[in-house]
């Protein structure tokens, strides 16, 4: 079986408020993108990797993907106005049976385990979502504006990577957009497919405010010490 994974870099980050997009800002001594693309470049499965950018960063990207070294191509893929558009983008050039992970670039720490875990259920069961138990009290806000409790052991909080069998993805991504659809499980439960949630991690973050770059420049440092900056002098656990 061959594997796929689309990295999903397109988005102009406007909750970051940063100039030049959260996803090519330096954390950990290198861009997120970059650790994002070395995390599933060394995974176990080995996937072709297929990198959505903004068509102006192609040129500076194929160049530092050259300089990394990786031996087998990152192939660059325009993004779209959404981020469903950008992942139609990038299905467009898998022709051959796979089964496809999507990731957030801006979800740079992520695991061998969880991206093998993803393939290896999408496999069997046709589709893999990571999720994370919530954490705090949930509350939902009815049309009269009251709020009701909701039963959090039935609530998950949805992270990526999304993995699919590529014939169950291709169909779904034949739908028009809807604005529903914030995450690649949305379109394929749709299009009339079961979702099936596998665990995820909360160090698996995705950087949306500024605060979030903090805590993913340490969990970075943490998980590869030798590539911390100087300015990380300790970390414990
Ligand atoms: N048209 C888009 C929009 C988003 N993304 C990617 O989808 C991921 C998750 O999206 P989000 O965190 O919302 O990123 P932005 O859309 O860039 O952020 P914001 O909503 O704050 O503008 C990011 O890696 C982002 O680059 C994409 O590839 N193409
Ligand atoms: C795909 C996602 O990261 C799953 O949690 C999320 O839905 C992206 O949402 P955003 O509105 O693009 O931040």
């Amino acid at each position: 079986m061959k594997y796929y994974a689309i990295i999903v870099a397109g988005g102009s980050g406007s909750r970051m408020g940063s100039e030049i997009p959260k996803q090519f800002l330096q954390v950990a001594g290198k861009p997120v993108l970059m650790h994002t693309i070395e995390a599933f470049y060394y995974s176990d499965f080995r996937p072709g990797i297929l990198l959505v950018l903004p068509s102006g960063h192609h040129d500076y990207w194929s160049r530092l993907c050259m300089q990394a070294g990786f031996t087998v191509p990152v192939t660059l893929v325009a993004g779209g106005e959404q981020r469903f558009h950008s992942v139609k983008n990038a299905l467009e050039t898998i022709t051959e049976e796979s089964v496809i992970a999507i990731h957030d670039a801006v979800r740079p720490v992520i695991s061998n385990k969880i991206i093998s875990n993803t393939f290896r259920i999408a496999e069997e069961g046709g589709n893999a979502i990571v999720a994370i138990p919530s954490k705090d009290s949930i509350r939902q806000v009815n049309a009269d504006g009251h709020s009701v409790a909701l039963d959090r052991k039935n609530i998950f909080l949805v992270q990526t990577p999304q993995t699919f069998r590529s014939g169950i993805l291709k169909a779904a991504y034949t739908q028009a957009f809807s604005p529903e659809f914030t995450d690649d499980a949305s379109v394929v439960e749709k299009s009339g497919i079961a979702i099936n949630l596998v665990e995820g991690d909360p160090d698996n973050l995705k950087i949306t405010f500024p605060g979030d770059l903090l805590i993913a420049e340490w969990l970075l440092a943490k998980k590869n010490p030798a590539q911390a900056p100087d300015s990380i002098i300790s970390i414990p656990g």
